[in-house]
């Protein structure tokens, strides 16, 4: 990620749970449940958060623990090699911290399994010397919060699954919320938009807070350089239009593969394999990043025998359909 990007991340990322724009069923519940473990001086129970990368499963997670008042540790899956990684983080962990694990799903069996007592009972259970001289030891741990994050819920294990008290998946954002979000993250960064303005960013930001924050920087260097310096709908339109970001949000990548599946493959049904070799992309990529917000936009369908562009596809694409 660029510099300038992770800095203004981090200004415009909300810290308040009332700064959290939507998602207004899980807050409201979130909001019980934080106030509920403050009264009983507890930690709050195990929570994962599912949903499209850019819906703020981080930031709900930073979010709960300042709500909290309780410290926030944060690793991911991948980077927890071996069960003594995740041992040693759980050891450490302070009276009702949270510990959040980024991309739970891509966690390494052997570590998984340390997690179990630890989530369960606050236990760990230690394995000293090796063959039969091996006994386990139990390690009391400080109670604490599991707070894990995945695009993925499919890939979890249902153990793993199953030891969570509160599950919430996040939604995709209405244009109105996104709207929203893109004043907020306007006036942080101190430049003007009007409400038309803030709705054109809204509408073509596929649903995503992350993509929204992240044309609002693109069409506001335009701003400044060859508009007036503030930004309304004729700004943002001519700004998004020279990026290549269609009216439904669409960007290349995305009208590639609508177009890959129409002219290549009759329409489909494709394969995902066959599909990413022909858009050069990564498979992973085309699942987690683009196919979702395509199949809730309605332009592609997943069936069995693989996927398949809809009429709307066509019609966007202004193909006719044979
Ligand atoms: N509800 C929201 N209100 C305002 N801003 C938000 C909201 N959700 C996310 N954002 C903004 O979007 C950005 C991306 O959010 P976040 O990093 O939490 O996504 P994520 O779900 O963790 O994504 P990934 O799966 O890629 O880790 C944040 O920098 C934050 O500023
Ligand atoms: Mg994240």
């Amino acid at each position: 990620m660029a510099a300038e990007q992770c800095v203004a991340d981090e200004t415009i990322r909300p810290r308040r749970l009332d700064d959290f724009v939507g998602q207004e069923d899980l807050c409201a519940n979130l909001k019980v449940f934080i106030q509920a473990a403050r009264e009983r001086e507890q930690a709050m129970d195990h929570t994962l958060l599912y949903g499209s990368p850019g819906l703020g499963k981080t930031t709900l997670a930073q979010i709960m623990a300042s709500e909290l008042g309780v410290n926030l540790v944060s690793t991911s899956g991948p980077v927890l090699e071996r069960s003594g990684d995740l041992a040693a983080i759980l050891t450490n962990l302070g009276c009702n911290d949270i510990l959040f694990i980024d991309e739970i799903h891509r966690m390494p069996a052997t570590v998984e399994e340390v997690l179990y007592p630890a989530m369960e009972d606050f236990k760990l259970d230690l394995v000293i010397g090796q063959g039969p001289a091996a006994r386990t030891v139990k390690i009391d741990l400080e109670p604490f919060t599991l707070v894990g994050a995945t695009t993925r819920i499919g890939l979890l294990t249902s153990p793993l699954r199953d030891r969570f008290g509160v599950i919430n998946r996040l939604e995709f954002y209405s244009p109105d919320e996104l709207a929203c979000i893109v004043s907020r993250s306007a006036r942080i960064l101190g430049v003007e938009i009007t409400e038309d303005g803030a709705l054109t960013v809204g509408r073509r930001s596929r649903g995503t807070p992350r993509i929204a924050n992240r044309l609002l920087r693109r069409v506001r260097d335009f701003a400044m350089v060859d508009g007036s310096g503030f930004i309304d709908e004729t700004l943002a339109k001519k700004a998004l239009l020279r990026m290549d970001v269609d009216e439904q949000g669409l960007d290349y990548m995305d009208r590639k593969i609508l177009s890959t599946i129409i002219n290549h493959y009759g329409g489909g049904p494709v394969g995902v394999k066959p599909l990413a070799v022909a858009c050069s992309e990564e498979v992973r990529t085309i699942e987690d990043i683009y196919e979702p917000y395509l199949i809730q936009c309605g332009f592609l369908k997943r069936t069995p025998r693989g996927r398949v562009a809809s009429s709307k596809a066509y019609a966007h694409m202004k193909i006719f359909e044979s």
